[in-house]
């Protein structure tokens, strides 16, 4: 039976702080339907300046804000969003803008750095004067840090290039930035412009950052008001909300300052990795939190057989494949829990050493 769990499934796996639970705990609340929950409008002001924009709304979820946005620009029936054919809108959203919305996806190769192609981009754009045959090219969306491919970072470069094409074909420019602050700590990028270009972006604040629960969608005054409205309609109008971005908001000032240490564990645990007999990490790819790993035919293992040993170990970590495995690290992984995982690991693909690694 493990003495010590590390959990390393993912950065939504956090539990909220003593300093979260106070807050919660004390809250300014009011009805933020009928009214303004004074909590809730503080967070979503606060995350608004942080990313540059006019004004925020705070969503339950990363996926109920890259749903709304996505709505909110695809507001005209037959309208059609170019994304990532990796991307997490494209793959664990469950379909939700066609399903709810009727917008149809046009989806362009992931490369593996997160990117698409700028080419293939703008070739994907809808001829609007074409025959009677096309849905019609509303928006473009990206994803920073890109999950998919291992919490690679979009430069600011390419995120501008991607709006000038947007803005070239009058389309609009959404960005999935559930992890907008890991890729802005690696790049040394501020988060306002990273997102210059951007017309919304989607904030987690409950993945790195460590809130309980939430996002908040940034964009203009009536970008907003359009996406209040239709957050009511998805039954997502949250009443004394404050509870919740009142841990939000001790989130975005507590630890914005550890992302960069949860990138250093990853960065570390990758280098011990590779220092094991049929684990194989590509080091250029962890810029930020994440480690996809891979196993090694010779290891002669499987990445189920490797979790479920592991998780005997009191290690937990999800499988992406039946040779992949996928770790992801947060403020409540130690450089300690780090080096437990690595001998873990050890034990789990070749046996032999102890928890110091002898
Ligand atoms: C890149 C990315 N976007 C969006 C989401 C959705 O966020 P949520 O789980 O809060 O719906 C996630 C995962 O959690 C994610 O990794
Ligand atoms: C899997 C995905 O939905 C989740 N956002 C994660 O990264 O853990």
């Amino acid at each position: 039976m493990a003495t010590r769990t590390v959990d390393i499934r993912s950065d939504t796996v956090t539990k909220p702080t003593e300093s979260m639970r106070v807050a919660m705990a004390n809250a300014d609340v009011d009805d933020d339907v009928l009214g303004r929950d004074p909590s809730c409008f503080r967070l979503e002001n606060e995350v608004a300046k942080i990313m540059g924009k006019e004004a925020g709304l705070f969503v339950p979820s990363g996926t109920m804000g890259n749903l709304i946005s996505v709505l909110v620009h695809c507001d005209i029936r037959g309208s059609e969003v170019i994304l990532g054919d990796n991307s997490h809108i494209h793959i664990y959203e469950l379909g939700g803008i066609a399903t709810i919305g009727g917008v149809h996806p046009r989806t362009v190769r992931n490369n593996e750095d997160g990117t698409m192609d700028v080419d293939l981009i703008e070739a994907a754009i809808r001829d609007p004067k074409a025959e009677l045959a096309y849905p019609t090219t509303r928006l473009i969306c990206l994803e920073n840090s890109h999950g998919n491919t291992g919490g690679r970072c979009l430069s600011v470069e390419y995120i501008e290039r991607v709006g000038e094409v947007a803005k070239k074909h009058g389309l609009k420019l959404h960005i999935d930035g559930a992890r907008i602050f890991n890729a802005s700590v690696a790049l040394g990028v501020p988060t306002d412009k990273l997102v210059r270009a951007a017309d919304s972006v989607s904030v987690c604040l409950s993945k790195g950052l460590g809130a309980p629960v939430g996002s908040v969608i940034v964009g203009s005054n009536s970008f907003i008001t359009k996406a209040r409205r239709l957050r009511k309609t998805l039954g997502g109008g949250m009443r004394q909300v404050g509870v919740l971005c009142a841990a939000a908001l001790v989130a975005l000032q507590e630890n914005v300052g550890k992302l960069e240490s949860d990138h250093k564990n990853a960065r570390f645990f990758a280098d011990g990795l590779n220092k094991i007999k049929g684990l194989k990490v590509d080091i250029s790819s962890v810029e930020t939190n994440m480690v996809f790993i891979e196993i090694e035919e010779s290891s002669g293992t499987t990445a189920a057989k490797i979790c479920k040993d592991l998780e005997d170990y009191g290690i937990l970590l999800l499988p992406i494949g039946s040779s992949r495995l996928r770790v992801v690290f947060h403020h409540q992984i130690s450089n300690s829990d780090v080096k437990y995982a690595l001998s873990c690991f050890q034990q789990a693909v070749s046996g032999g050493l102890n928890e110091n690694g002898n």
